[in-house]
């Protein structure tokens, strides 16, 4: 028997998941959002994720010389936590004040198809939903490391941004997006940080040119790199360091390290323990993600599953595409699909931040594309003295188009504003906007997409 019946019931705060609950209450649709976490109203990326973690990185890049790091460091936490606070509390108020929309606090977990139990502290309600929406997101994944589970010295993403002091000596375990984004950040607040990665090069699926331009900014702010070796212990010394060491795949020596602080950076698991979804038969993989088809529809009829828990690519930008392919069902034709997705951009907010779009050079020749391809470094692009007003020349900027058809098949902009300018590009390829054309466009000036002006006209066949 319910307490309560809804038309839909949200699982989880998630970017998606709070989108498709206000446009349903706005339009009358009685509405349920259920969160286990008030420091979580809002979901992930503004309280844990994407919005604190580039607050940070932007207070690290500013932070003056001869200022004391840790003092600094304090101040940016500060400000990351006011920041966040503001954003929370208007995250719960749009909720909140649509009346067709009811939050509810606790932990939700099936209990049937259509039936949901929430439990908070002893409370228990029992939510009936037509529709429910699986949108509770990951938490990390922590590799098995001998001795990290107890150490006081390992982190992941979300305890680092409060560490107490700031580390002297940070090593991240990791290069992926988290691992390079951190090493930056923690570098510029003034750690000495050293990344390690079990992969022998640096960003394995990258452009050589382009790892190793990363390789050498992140080297040039001070990073050291073990590449080729994975954590094999973390050992606690006292006075709050660890010694780490790193071992190696292959036959070279151990390494050992001193740390005050390790962060582990690999990677992130479905948040779906105690979810009841085996209860209510509803699909996993054999990472545990909910299995949907291209509609979002899990195996169970009714129950969709939306953001980083459906498996897809973990962007907020994704999860929010995610909300207007279920809303299309519930409220529309439903023809929306993510298979209809095209050039989704993704950003590495390093300084300067690494945009990618589409296809690199080694993808579109193992993909038998007969492609054109201009490089230029950032320092070198005379029609762009954005990078050089702003004191940042690192970086270079890559454009790949087809040779027959003048499109663009991909783009890599390593340089000031590429969060920006790459949006500029996957939309020219999502409608069919030609390399010359953006070669030939009128840009702002002093601005970062003057780039396309010079990049583009040196387009020519990869050697
Ligand atoms: C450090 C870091 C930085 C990132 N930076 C960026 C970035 O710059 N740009 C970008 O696009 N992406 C970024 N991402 C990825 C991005 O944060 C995620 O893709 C996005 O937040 C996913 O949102 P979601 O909709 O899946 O759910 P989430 O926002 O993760 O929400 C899930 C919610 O469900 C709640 N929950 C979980 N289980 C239950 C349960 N059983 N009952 C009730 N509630 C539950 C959780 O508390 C949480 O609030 C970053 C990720 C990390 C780790
Ligand atoms: N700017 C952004 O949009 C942004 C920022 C942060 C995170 N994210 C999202 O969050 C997701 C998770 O990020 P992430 O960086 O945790 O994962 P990731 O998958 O991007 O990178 C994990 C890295 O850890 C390495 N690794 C794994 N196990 C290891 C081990 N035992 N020892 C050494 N290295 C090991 C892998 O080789 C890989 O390089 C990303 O896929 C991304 O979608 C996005």
């Amino acid at each position: 028997m319910a307490d309560i019946e809804v038309d839909v019931v949200v699982l989880g705060w998630g970017k998606g998941g709070k989108t498709l609950a206000g446009a349903l209450g706005r339009a009358g649709r009685s509405v349920a959002v259920v969160e286990r976490s008030a420091q979580m109203y809002g979901g992930s990326c503004i309280n844990i994720n994407c919005v604190p973690t580039k607050a940070l990185v932007h207070q690290a890049e500013g932070r003056p010389d001869g200022v004391d790091a840790q003092d600094w460091f304090s101040a940016a936490i500060g400000q990351r936590d006011d920041l966040v606070a503001k954003l929370r509390a208007r995250n719960h108020a749009m909720l909140a004040e649509v009346d067709a929309v009811t939050l509810i606090d606790g932990h939700a977990r099936f209990i049937g198809p259509h039936q949901v139990e929430v439990q908070a502290g002893d409370d228990r309600l029992v939510i009936d939903a037509e529709t429910v929406v699986v949108n509770t997101g990951t938490i990390p994944a922590a590799p098995d490391i001998e001795g990290a589970a107890g150490s006081s010295c390992v982190y992941d993403s979300t305890t680092l941004q409060h560490v107490e002091p700031l580390p002297r000596r940070l090593v991240v375990v990791g290069g992926g997006y988290v691992g390079l984004e951190f090493a930056g950040m923690f570098a510029h607040f003034g750690s000495q940080v050293t990344l390690v990665d079990h992969h022998d090069e640096l960003m394995p699926g990258e452009d050589r040119d382009v790892a190793d331009a990363v390789r050498s900014l992140l080297a040039d702010q001070g990073v050291e790199f073990i590449l080729g070796g994975a954590i094999g212990s973390v050992r606690d010394e006292g006075g709050a360091s660890a010694r780490v060491v790193v071992a190696p795949s292959e036959s070279a020596d151990a390494t050992e390290l001193d740390a005050d602080a390790v962060l582990l950076a690999t990677g992130r698991r479905p948040a779906t323990t105690d979810l009841g979804l085996d209860v209510a038969g509803i699909s996993t993989d054999d990472r545990g993600y909910v299995v949907v088809d291209e509609r979002l529809r899990t195996s169970v009829s009714g129950v969709f599953a939306i953001g980083d828990v459906s498996g897809g690519p973990q962007f907020t930008y994704v999860s929010l595409d995610d909300y207007r392919i279920v809303l299309d069902q519930l409220t529309g034709g439903g023809t929306r699909t993510t298979t209809d997705r095209v050039a989704v951009p993704s950003t590495t907010f390093l300084t300067p931040p690494l945009a990618r779009v589409g296809l690199n050079e080694s993808q579109a020749r193992a993909q038998g594309h007969d492609f054109l391809v201009a490089t230029k470094r950032v320092a070198d692009i005379a029609a762009m003295p954005r990078p050089k007003i702003v004191g940042e020349t690192h970086g270079l900027v890559k454009v790949i188009a087809d040779a027959r058809t003048d499109q663009i098949l991909g783009a890599t902009l390593f340089c000031v504003d590429a969060q920006e300018v790459i949006n500029l590009v996957s939309l020219a390829m999502r409608t069919g906007t030609t390399a010359t054309q953006l070669r030939d466009s009128m840009w702002t000036h002093p601005s970062s997409t003057e780039a396309l002006n010079e990049v583009l006209a040196g387009l020519q066949p990869s050697g």
